[in-house]
């Protein structure tokens, strides 16, 4: 048996997941995808949608009036369970709080005359992209897992390779319709109830059950053509990437880091015409992972181009989980796997989340790191060596975006737009003598330092007082006031805190 594991049936769990999620998880995966593709069907041959909302919006209010006649006596958070969010731990408040039904799964209108795509706040990014590609039209901002919903990324945040044009995804929102406290229904715009609307963004369902979106829709192309860039030493990676994400020309700008040294940086443009020996259906369940078949073109180390169908673009890391999969079902490349059970992977990660075991938790709790760190492009070198002492986890994901000098949260502390990038840790660290609390809480430190931003789907082990150093509550507390939010919802950091997640 293995160093660190207590039991053997602690070893026997960790150890062959694989068995367990690929017997039992994999085909109960593919059923729950048909349900809800067969469900949403049926509700687009009838249209039914737009009739069915006002009724469903009623039935919020109706809830929220309940909660105001029986004393107000606790908090109230959505009813969407835990294990079927994209985040890495269970909201332990979901056991308490008074949970409110917003059963809004529709997209209700596109638009196409104003460019704008009106959608309920369940509505998933892979639902999204296979009903607005087909019509030709997309979202400026796509973020890439399939199940991620609009309520999630509105009221968390969300972030993709064209971000470095078009921000993040409360960047490309036009308009926000939420039910209040006081059962209210109200519409908030750049223009009507602004403090509003720049504090919904990362505010996590603390100052209404949010009802509906308007999104921005731009022309979709039929693929994406990427040229592939391998970059060898540290200084060109920052110089480099920083040089893609400042040129306008580039749609989609994102590198993944294999280490210290190596990386391959990432371009790309739509458009509808293709050279057919360059086209290549990365999405198909037979073809390598994503980062897989990027890591090959390190190895040849010369651009390549390619042409990826638009949807097989967008959902590049679904496959794989990014590279989180390959801890899972450690042979889910495999050629052999991926011709005879491919098309059945990913796993669901809500699935994955309901069916873990306690050891697994203190496992990837302990010695696995799961952070996006948001900070300044010009620090990126400086802060990927602060990373790399710290933890050393690769490959590290890197994508820009720029931020905006608006109210709220999360703005450049210079005071003029500034552009930023993600960069995404997820994996186990290689440093001897991982401490996942105490090496954790240093990267927390160094990014408020620099002015840069934690994304709280994940663990964060600030305090209260260094959370609202992190993010600025002067609007968010005014706003808060202003629409009596205290008695209805916590604070942000009392929903992503640790103590208040499992
Ligand atoms: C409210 C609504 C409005 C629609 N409007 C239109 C329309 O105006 N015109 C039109 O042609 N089609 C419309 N559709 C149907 C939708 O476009 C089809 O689901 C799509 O054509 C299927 O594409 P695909 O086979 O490539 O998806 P796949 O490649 O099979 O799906 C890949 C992934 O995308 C997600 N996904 C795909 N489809 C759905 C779905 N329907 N619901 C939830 N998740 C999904 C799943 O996560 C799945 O894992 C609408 C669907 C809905 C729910
Ligand atoms: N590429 C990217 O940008 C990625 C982003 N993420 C992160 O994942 C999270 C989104 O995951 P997802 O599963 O979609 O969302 P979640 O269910 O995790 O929701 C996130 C938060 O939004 C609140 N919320 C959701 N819908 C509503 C609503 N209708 N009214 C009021 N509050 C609402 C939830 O409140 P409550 O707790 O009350 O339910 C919760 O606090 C975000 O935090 C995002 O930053 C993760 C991976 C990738
Ligand atoms: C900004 C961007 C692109 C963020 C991407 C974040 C993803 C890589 C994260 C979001 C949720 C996430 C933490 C998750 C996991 C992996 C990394 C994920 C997918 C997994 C599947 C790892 C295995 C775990 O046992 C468990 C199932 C709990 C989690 C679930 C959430």
């Amino acid at each position: 048996m293995d160093k660190g594991y207590d039991t053997l049936t602690e070893y026997i769990l960790i150890k062959y997941r694989w068995a367990f999620v690929c017997v039992f998880l994999l085909p109960i995966s593919l059923f729950y995808d048909l349900w809800f593709y067969f469900r949403n069907w049926i509700v687009f041959k009838f249209t039914s949608a737009p009739k069915q909302h006002d009724k469903k919006v009623k039935y919020v209010q109706k809830q929220i009036r309940e909660w105001g006649d029986h004393g107000k006596n606790n908090y109230m958070c959505t009813a969407r369970p835990g294990w079927q969010t994209v985040c890495f731990r269970l909201p332990k408040y979901k056991n308490t709080f008074t949970k409110i039904e917003v059963n809004l799964v529709d997209i209700l209108e596109v638009d196409v005359k104003n460019k704008v795509v009106r959608v309920e706040p369940l509505v998933s990014m892979g639902q999204l992209s296979a009903t607005l590609n087909p019509l030709g039209w997309t979202i400026p901002v796509l973020p890439e897992i399939d199940d991620l919903t609009v309520g999630g990324l509105v009221m968390g945040t969300g972030i993709e390779s064209s971000s470095h044009k078009f921000g993040l995804f409360q960047h490309i929102c036009v308009s926000y319709e939420l039910v209040l406290s006081d059962e209210s229904l109200v519409k908030c715009t750049k223009e009507d109830n602004s403090d509003l609307f720049y504090s919904v963004p990362w505010s996590y369902g603390t100052l209404g059950m949010l009802t509906a979106v308007e999104i921005m829709m731009v022309p979709a192309k039929k693929y994406v053509k990427i040229t592939y860039l391998p970059v060898i030493g540290e200084e060109n990676i920052a110089k480099q990437f920083t040089a893609v994400s400042t040129d306008k020309n580039n749609e989609f700008v994102e590198a993944i880091a294999y280490s210290e040294y190596e990386a391959v940086i990432m371009t790309g443009v739509q458009t509808d015409n293709a050279e057919s020996d360059k086209i290549n259906a990365i999405g198909k369940w037979y073809k390598p992972w994503f980062f897989m078949h990027v890591m090959q073109i390190l190895k040849i180390n010369s651009t390549v181009t390619e042409y990826i169908p638009l949807r097989d673009y967008y959902h590049r890391h679904t496959r794989s989980i990014f590279w989180e999969l390959q801890d899972i079902i450690p042979f889910g490349n495999n050629k052999f796997f991926r011709l005879l059970l491919g098309w059945l992977t990913p796993p669901k990660i809500s699935l994955l989340k309901l069916t873990q075991t306690d050891a697994i938790k203190k496992l990837y709790s302990n010695n696995h790191v799961l952070q996006d760190m948001l900070v300044p492009i010009a620090i990126l070198k400086n802060s990927l060596n602060i990373f790399r002492e710290t933890c050393n986890v690769y490959p590290v994901w890197l994508c820009p975006f720029i931020l905006p000098y608006n109210p709220g949260m999360v703005y450049p502390k210079s005071r003029k737009e500034t552009l930023y990038v993600d960069i995404g840790l997820y994996g186990v660290p290689k440093v001897k003598n991982f401490r996942a609390f105490e090496d954790m809480k240093k990267i927390e430190k160094y990014v408020t330092k620099v002015n840069g931003f934690q994304m709280l789907y994940a663990d964060t082990n600030m305090t209260k007082e260094e959370f609202r150093k992190m993010f600025d509550h002067t609007l968010y507390d005014k706003v808060r006031r202003k629409f009596k939010c205290e008695e209805a919802f916590p604070e942000v950091y009392d929903k992503v805190s640790r103590a208040a997640r499992l």
